[in-house]
């Protein structure tokens, strides 16, 4: 059977959709590639922020979902909203790539701890987060692909650039990457470094379980579950400078979660464990680590942040 897959047409999106046919042709299906351009490509001149988060990036892989067009979509998770359409369902998560922030910088001495640099990002958190730990940096708005991104900083529109190591080292930009940032401090956005798949919730229940059996990775899947409902609790999109990594030590699941106010000085963080045994046991970590950031100062973060974009 012919497994067709949705895709934005990206470079990093192309070689993540790849990445999943490969998955698929080694469990005997065959596979058809489908990209389409989403709303998050054709807007290149304003924040994401600006443009609204929900769903920028996957809305019209789902609709082709939807339509019976194609089986699958394939997505970054960090790019998947909180809340999916009731007709759909997240069938699996690929194993995730290292999950840190890395700043790239042409050149080889470039120094983070230095007075007046200026480093490009499109992520309100990396913003907040950078404001806090590196006050002394400026930012500056870099949005586009990874390409595009890149080309700015060969130009020299910024000295570094901030993004994930999971879409610099499979683009093969590793070369560049001067500084990994800690993930204590660089808490990484929910689903940074793994690959969302998508389906219709109505495909056949016997297919779904043997493209599932193919793709899903069971310790990333659970991580994933975790974060998402703490996400979805915040009601944050990307343009909410939440962050949550949830990872697993053994059969314990650790989630550190929390909120930063846009100029970094407001900062509520949370770290809760518990057994990963269930996916609800997963999906409570993630709320109960939510209410926990709310309760102790994350909605007086949230409301500041909505007053301030009007
Ligand atoms: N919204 C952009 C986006 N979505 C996924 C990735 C990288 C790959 C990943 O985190 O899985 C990126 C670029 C970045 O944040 O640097």
């Amino acid at each position: 059977m012919k497994i067709r897959l949705a895709t934005r047409a990206s470079r990093l999106a192309l070689w993540q959709t790849e990445h999943v046919a490969a998955l698929l042709q080694q469990a005997g299906f065959e596979t058809e590639i489908v990209p389409m351009q989403t709303t998050g490509d054709a807007v290149q001149d304003r924040s994401l922020a600006k443009i609204g988060s929900k769903g920028v990036f996957t809305e019209e892989l789902e609709n082709s979902l939807l339509r019976g067009d194609t089986h699958l979509a394939v997505h970054s998770a960090k790019d998947v909203q909180s809340s999916i359409p009731r007709e759909l369902e997240l069938l699996a998560f690929l194993e995730r790539e290292q999950v840190n922030d890395v700043v790239l910088s042409f050149n080889e001495n470039f120094v983070l701890d230095q007075p007046g640099i200026v480093l490009g990002t499109s992520s309100t958190r990396r913003k907040a987060q950078l404001r806090r730990f590196y006050p002394h940096a400026e930012t500056a708005e870099a949005r586009g692909n990874l390409q595009t991104r890149l080309r700015k900083l060969e130009e020299g529109q910024f000295d570094a650039l901030v993004l994930a190591y999971a879409g610099v080292h499979r683009m093969g930009y590793e070369h560049l990457v001067r500084y990994t940032l800690p993930t204590s401090q660089f808490v990484p956005a929910t689903g940074q470094g793994s690959i969302a798949v998508e389906c219709a919730a109505d495909l056949d229940a016997d297919l779904k379980a043997r493209l599932k059996a193919a793709l899903d990775h069971p310790a990333t899947h659970t991580c994933l579950l975790a974060e998402r409902a703490f996400l979805h609790t915040m009601e944050g999109g990307c343009s909410i400078p939440s962050f949550a990594l949830a990872t697993l030590d053994g059969g314990r699941l650790r989630l550190h979660g929390g909120l930063i106010s846009l100029s970094g000085e407001e900062y509520v963080e949370e770290i809760q464990t518990a057994d990963a045994a269930t996916e609800a046991g997963a999906r409570a970590l993630g709320v109960a680590v939510a209410d926990a950031v709310l309760a102790r100062g994350g909605r007086e973060i949230l409301a500041s942040i909505r007053e301030h974009r009007g």
